[in-house]
Order: C-alpha cells, then structure tokens, then sequence
C-alpha cells in the first residue's frame, strides 16, 4: 500500500512543465479526463512487466508512459514508478506497485492499457502473483547484456502458472556489451520461446517501444466480462489516504461499479456507500464508472486497512455472488525486534510503526519486552530487504532513532500435544529431544536458484556447501560464445542460513553476477540449539541466538570475541560466556580497569603497599559478586548491527 498524500506532496516539488512526446504511436492526453465508457472489453489490455532486479522495468513503464502523461505531472528527471525515497535511492521497486491506466491509439482505435508494475526483488514474489491476478498478459524483460537470471526464471514460472501470454522483450539494447543472439537463444533454451516472438528495446532512448506497444495490442488477450451480469470486482490491492480513508484497488470481472453504489465485501461482509470511483494515470483519474475489464480504485469509506483484504470479490450490497479464488496471506520470513535507543520514546516509535504499517501491510507487528533494551516491537517481513526497506522509512519518515535485533526465521517447535511457531529466540526451549517436554524443532526450508558465469561455479558450491546445503545440482543453460557459458545451480537450503550475509557473500564471492531466487519449501527438523550470552554470569536476553548444533563453538567463540572488543571496562573482571544450556561453549574474559591504590603512598613499609592491594582485590570481589555490567545502548547497536550483516 502507498501513501497517496506523499505521493501528492511529491507532485508538488516536480519542475516547471515541459511536455515530452517519445512515441508517435502513443498520444499525449492533453487533459486528465478519462471516459471509460468508452472502451468496452475489446479496447482493454491489462498487462504487467515481470523481470529480473534492474532489468529496467520501472525506465520502461515510464517510456511507454511518457507519452500519455503530460510532463509537468511526470517532472524531468523523476520515474513515475518507483516513488519511494528508498526505493530510488537504492534502485529497486519494493511492495507499492503502481497500476496506471494509459490512453493509446493503435489501427484508428483507442485502447486503454493498464499497467500493473511488480516489484522485482524475490522478498516480494507474492506482490508479483497478486498483480499478476489482474491481468491477461505479461512483458518478460531480459537485460541484453546479462540475459536470463534468477527472478527472470521464477517470475516467467508464476506467470505461465496463470495462463498469461508472455511477450519477451530485451531491453538494454543500446549498450555496447548487449547480445541479442544470445540471449534470444537462452530464451529460447531456458523457457522454450520462439526466436521470431523476442522484441528488442532500450528504455533509454525509447528504441522499440513503439513495437512493444503494437504487440501489446496484438498479442495480448481482452479481459472478458459481461456489464449484464451482477457486479463482481476483484481486490488486489489497497492503499491508505489519511482523509479518505482505504482506496482499494480493484478490477471489475463483470458488471458496472459507479459513484453512490452501495457495495459489500464477500470477506468481511460489511457494507459500504461508494464515494469515488476512478483509474491511476498515474494519479488518480476520477471517472463516471468501472465497467468490465477495467482496472482502477475504490474509495468507500473503509477506515481500517485491514478491512481491504486482497483476493477480496466485491459485489452490490444486495445481490450477493459467489468469491472469486482468493490469495494465500503473506507469509513472514524473517522476524526482528525493534527497540528505541532511548527507551523513554518507546510510546512514539510504537505510533510511527503503527502508521507506517498502514501504508505496508505485509508487516505484522507484535509487542515485545527485553530486561535489556526494554520495551519494543517484533516485526515479521517478507524478507531482509523488506526489513532494511522498512527500518530506513522508519528512520527517515518518522525521524525515528532505533535497534534492530538481528533476524530470525519463525521455527516450529514440536511439543508432545501441539506444535507452535516461535520467532523469538528468547522463546525457544532450553532443552528438548525424545525424553524432554519438546519432541523435536523444525526450521523453514527453501529451494534456492543461483545463476553464475560458470568460473564462479566452484565458489557458489563452496558457499553452499558452508550453508548447511542438501541436494545441490546444477546444469548449463547456454554453452557460452565470445562469454563464458551460464550455469544455474539448484539446491535447498535453510533460511536461516540466507537471511544473515548470504546474498552479500554470493555477490562478493561472484563478482556480482551471481543472482539468485527462492521459494518457500515447507520445514524439515533440524538439530538446532538456543545459545544465551551471559555477562558476569547474567543472560543477556536480546543477544540470544538459535543456531545449528555443528556450529555452536564456532558461533560463539565468534560472538564473544565481538562481545569483548565493544563493552567498555568495568572496575571488575567480567566474564563473558555463551552457553548453550547449561554448557559454556566459549568465553573471554573482560579485565578490570585497575586503580593504583599505592600511587599515594611515598615510601612506606612494604607491607603497608600489599595491605592497599589486597583491600582494593577484596572489594574488587564484592564488587564484581553484587556489580551489574554496564552495558550501553550504543554498544548493543554495534553489536547487533554487525550481528545482522
Ligand atoms: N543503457 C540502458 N540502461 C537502462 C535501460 N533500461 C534501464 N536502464 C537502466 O538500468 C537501471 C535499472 O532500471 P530500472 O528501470 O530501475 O530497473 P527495474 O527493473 O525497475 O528495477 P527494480 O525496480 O529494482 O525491479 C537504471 O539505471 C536504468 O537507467 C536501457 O534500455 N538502456
């Protein structure tokens, strides 16, 4: 979900006006009135572009909009899509696809396409399915200069599965290192597409879009639906406006949805008066009505998010219909607390992450308390990037100055009577096995997809291989040419192992050509063991960790060594421990800061200076027996930060 009135407020900034026209087949809308009574079935395209990070997705949608859009609402150098600070700073499109409606006129007629933008980072594949349920059709775009990757593959797969015609494109194809061939023929190898179907574009300069464009119109099947029958619309999505409330965001099977309809959910079965209807061009387009194949938003008074539940059918208040299949809900992969550095702000970082997971519902939210870091939240994501995603708006948004633990997969353990799902270590059981209370622990699996030069091949292996990997294969899926040939490796891994540094390891270890994809692959029991760390022979709760037993005297003969190189002296020795149980799997000791009690003594008997010493090694005992070790708040933040790389 976006917040439309940020997206406003950025529309306000956009430079001066200047109308840019890239494609002459594309007309410029000169106003922004939208009649969609105008375009029955027949003119209706609904399509979305599915790709590999970085494939130039977002410089397409914007190129092909280009020419709808006037520029002043475009500005010069912003992309329509992608409007997320973090998502242009660091170049991806995250969860908050956009779905505008473009005016096109092709053979003397007049289409209205609607373009359903996915997100291309694989924490985010259920967006990808969820937009894809809109539409008939999809663009695969391959970079021509890197060819098939990982998400290409995954993304093509949840796009077949649904029965869309596919239209492969190759962007990128200005630039030097490009090779069309090649790549045509990987296309044509991985995923059994006929060469003579393959378009090539640049996005840059705006070369081929025209033809992307005509096959759009060509290839690409009308959405079916009679404006007859009862209404029934599709909810795929939603967004939250602080004055109106939940936008949803809908496509209409069958049926006309207007202003002043009274409609009902067949999820929640609340009723609502219709206040707006209308299409994103990119910004909202308010329209007379929503007929058959259209794809647009809704606003109905709904005030809370979790009244709009994607996969949700619509229909008019009193004539009921069958649901439509609806979506699975996300699932959360990873798991983090989030705790303020000054703990007294705990009452408005908890307000910050309440609105801001308003405008991202995949983010679940639970309240959580640390002896450590004291009050705080624990948040589920999608995945690692999802959680950067959100900590930067958290900082940057809401100004909020926070921790994050480090994160954790939700495990199954298995009590004799039920099993339960624990995302925080420090619920996991001390002890379990056949005679204990917990008869086993499972952790989630997942079956990953690496694709790489084949001369880093050896390096990937060995990367799996230190990541606790099971059935690894791998097989070629070009034979090279003037470039080394491409090798996709298979295998499954846990996620426990890819949530920490794994994605930035398998970039540094392959120069940065490795990519990789993972899907969800159910859980598998797992020797797995909760390690504390205990300072001065105190748990230290929000550094405990759940680890694989192999790896236990590794894992913590590393993590004391952190331990002791960030806590400051104290007036005592403290010991730091990590323990698995009651087992003490490494420790380091943390000397005292030492006093020179005889420095004020000049001259003097020799047994006067020992009495000093051993007075001062005395209460330097009592000390350390009763003494609690200061440990600040910044030195959790380095610990956890570097525990979370
Ligand atoms: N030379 C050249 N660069 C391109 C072309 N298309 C996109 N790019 C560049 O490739 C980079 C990635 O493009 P994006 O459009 O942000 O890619 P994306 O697929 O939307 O990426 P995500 O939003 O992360 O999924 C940007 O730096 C673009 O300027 C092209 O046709 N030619």
């Amino acid at each position: 979900m976006r917040c439309l009135s940020r997206a406003r407020q950025n529309l306000n900034n956009y430079p001066p006006a200047r109308y840019l026209s890239i494609s002459s087949v594309v007309q410029a809308a000169t106003s922004r009135t939208i009649d969609t009574t105008e375009f029955s079935c027949d003119a209706i395209r609904n399509f979305s572009i599915i790709a590999h990070i970085d494939h130039g997705k977002s410089t397409l949608a914007d190129r092909s909009l280009t020419g709808t859009i006037p520029r002043k609402v475009i500005g010069t150098n912003q992309q329509v899509l992608d409007k997320l600070k973090v998502e242009r700073e660091r170049g991806i499109t995250e969860s908050y696809a956009d779905f505008p409606s473009m005016i096109h006129h092709a053979n003397g007629n007049k289409y209205l396409l609607n373009l359903i933008d996915t997100p291309g980072h694989v924490d985010f594949s259920w967006e990808v399915s969820r937009s894809l349920a809109a539409c008939q059709g999809a663009l695969l775009l391959v970079d021509a200069t890197q060819g098939v990757q990982a998400q290409s593959i995954s993304v093509f797969h949840i796009a077949k599965e649904r029965g869309l015609m596919i239209i492969p494109v190759l962007n990128k194809i200005d630039m030097p290192a490009a090779d069309p061939l090649r790549i045509t023929a990987q296309l044509q190898s991985t995923f059994g597409i006929d060469s003579a179907d393959v378009l090539q574009v640049s996005a840059k300069t705006g070369f081929g879009v025209e033809k992307v464009l005509q096959a759009i119109i060509e290839r690409i099947p009308p959405p079916s639906g009679s404006m007859h029958e009862p209404l029934k619309a599709f909810l795929f999505d939603s967004q939250y406006d602080q004055y109106r409330g939940v936008i949803s965001l809908v496509n209409v099977k069958q049926g006309v949805i207007r202003k002043g309809d009274k409609i009902a959910s067949c999820h929640t079965r609340k009723k609502y008066d219709v206040s707006e209807v209308g299409v994103l061009n990119p910004e909202e387009v308010p329209t007379t009505c929503l007929q058959p194949g259209q794809v647009g938003y809704i606003a109905c008074n709904m005030k809370e998010s979790s009244e709009a539940h994607v996969g949700d059918t619509l229909h008019r208040a009193n004539v009921p219909v069958d649901p439509m299949p609806g979506f699975q809900p996300t699932k959360a992969m990873v798991y983090a607390g989030i705790f303020p550095v000054d703990t007294s702000d705990f009452v408005k970082l908890e307000e910050s992450i309440r609105r801001l997971t308003l405008t991202d519902r995949s983010v679940t939210m639970q309240r959580e308390s640390s002896t450590a870091l004291g009050q705080g939240c624990r948040l589920g994501f999608l995945g690692t990037l999802h959680m950067d995603v959100f900590r930067q708006r958290l900082e940057d948004e809401y100004d909020a100055n926070i921790i994050v633990t480090a994160p954790t997969v939700p495990y199954r353990v298995v009590y004799r009577d039920k099993t339960v799902i624990v995302s925080n270590p420090t619920d996991f059981p001390d002890e379990w096995g056949p005679a204990s209370r917990v008869r086993a622990v499972e952790e989630p699996i997942v079956n990953a997809s690496i694709i790489v030069p084949e001369e880093y091949l050896g390096d990937m292996m060995d990367l799996c291989f230190s990541r606790r990997v099971e059935d690894l294969g791998h097989r070629y899926l070009d034979s090279g040419g003037s470039t080394s040939a491409r090798v996709m490796l298979t295998c499954i891994l846990p996620l426990s192992e890819i949530v920490t540094d794994f994605f930035d390891q398998l970039k540094s270890r392959s120069s940065g050509y490795a990519s990789f994809d993972y899907e969800d692959a159910g859980y598998k029991a797992s020797n797995l063991v909760k390690m504390t760390f205990l300072l001065n022979g105190k748990p230290v709760d929000a550094l405990a960790l759940i680890v694989h037993r192999s790896v236990e005297q590794d894992v913590g003969r590393m993590w004391v060594k952190k331990l002791h190189k960030v806590i400051p002296r104290q007036l005592f020795e403290v010991p730091i421990q990590a323990a698995v149980g009651k087992r003490i799997v490494a420790r380091e000791t943390l000397s005292a800061m030492r006093a020179d009690v005889t420095a004020g003594l000049y001259g003097g008997h020799y047994e006067r200076k020992m009495k000093h010493l051993e007075n001062q090694k005395e209460s330097k005992r009592r000390m350390k027996r009763i003494g609690n070790v200061d440990l600040p708040q910044e030195a959790f933040f380095d610990i956890l930060s570097t525990k979370a790389k």
